[in-house]
């Protein structure tokens, strides 16, 4: 008898844009309907800090890489030990690249046909901030990687949320839906979103197969100038606890090529640990729940081009 295959769900999207809010939302719905989800996460830096999100369910974590290209191979290969090991199977499976993955490049690990027998790709659901669309795709303030990681985000997913609309006003959201709509392929549905409030059932729709503009031109095209390898994560691990104010004035003076920081950190008279996501503008600190076994302090410092020296160093003036 032929197995029943697992629904699988591809998010991408630029760093910060909203992709683990995202999923949160989708778990909870799909759990609240009795349903049994897997994620498969992947990190740029060797620890995940966003683990604690995760508390129930089976989690495939894929750190210090890239899912889109130096790990490819690892995905399918983990996924197939998965599927065939794992005696209960998800009911739903939802992965979710690093913010410089190229989608594309996760569809090859995925489309691999030793994996066919197990899952069924619904859908690749591209997360964009709204926010900082314009300031990423301009050639002033932003950089070429930045724009053709954004652009690919753009041509490959067969749904687009515009997410942080609750971050912009009237006309930059008009002037960004215009540009979307410009880049994107015409079939892809646009979804205007903040903290990725989407109607489940929207989120869900089988829409893979929609997507009939993912071209092997493009692919290539994709390929060719695939230039995430300039993007780095480096890893600061600070011994005793932070300052907030420091903190705060420390991560608004990193150079403008830092577009993501992430971390477990312990502030000064706080009695527990915090989950910190900062992209440029915006910091916000939330008291860290269970499972983060070690107890420690890290940051994940996200940029492409980076000078690690300078940053290493101008974080041990600020402790
Ligand atoms: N104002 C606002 N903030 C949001 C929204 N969605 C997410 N955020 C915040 O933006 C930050 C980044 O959100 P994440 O969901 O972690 O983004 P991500 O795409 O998973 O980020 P990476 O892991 O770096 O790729 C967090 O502090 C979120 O709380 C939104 O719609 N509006």
């Amino acid at each position: 008898m032929e197995q029943k295959k697992t629904p699988v769900y591809v998010l991408t999207g630029f760093l910060g844009s909203g992709k683990t809010t995202l999923l949160k939302e989708m778990l909870t719905a799909e759990k609240s309907a009795g349903r049994t989800p897997a994620v498969v996460l992947n990190e740029l830096g060797e620890a995940n800090v966003e683990k604690s999100y995760f508390n129930e369910e089976t989690l495939i974590e894929k750190l210090n890489g890239c899912i889109c290209c130096t790990i490819q191979t690892d995905l399918t290969d983990d996924l197939l030990d998965f599927f065939t090991y794992s005696k209960k199977k998800p009911d739903v499976m939802f992965i979710e690249g690093t913010g410089v993955a190229d989608p594309l490049q996760v569809m090859d690990g995925l489309t691999d046909p030793r994996l066919q027998a197990f899952i069924d790709i619904k859908s690749v659901i591209g997360v964009v901030d709204a926010a900082r669309y314009i300031e990423y795709q301009s050639m002033f303030s932003s950089s070429k990687e930045v724009r053709e990681v954004l652009r690919s985000h753009l041509l490959h997913s067969s749904l687009l949320i515009l997410n942080k609309v609750d971050e912009c006003d009237v006309r930059t959201l008009e002037k960004v839906k215009k540009k979307i709509d410009k880049a994107k392929p015409s079939s892809v549905p646009v979804i205007e979103a903040s903290f990725g409030d989407v109607l489940h059932e929207e989120l869900m729709m089988s829409r893979f197969e929609h997507n009939s503009e993912n071209s092997q031109k493009q692919r290539q095209e994709i390929q060719h100038s695939h230039s995430h390898s300039h993007f780095q994560a480096l890893h600061i691990e600070p011994e005793t606890q932070l300052q907030k104010e420091n903190l705060k004035n420390w991560l608004e003076s990193l150079p403008e090529q830092v577009v993501r920081v992430k971390g477990i950190v312990h502030m000064k008279g706080e009695g527990k640990r915090a989950i910190l996501q900062y992209s440029p503008g915006s910091l916000s600190l939330e008291p860290l729940s269970h499972r983060d076994e070690d107890g420690g302090q890290r940051l994940i410092i996200i940029g492409y081009n980076i000078n690690s020296a300078d940053i290493n160093e101008s974080f041990s003036k600020m402790m």
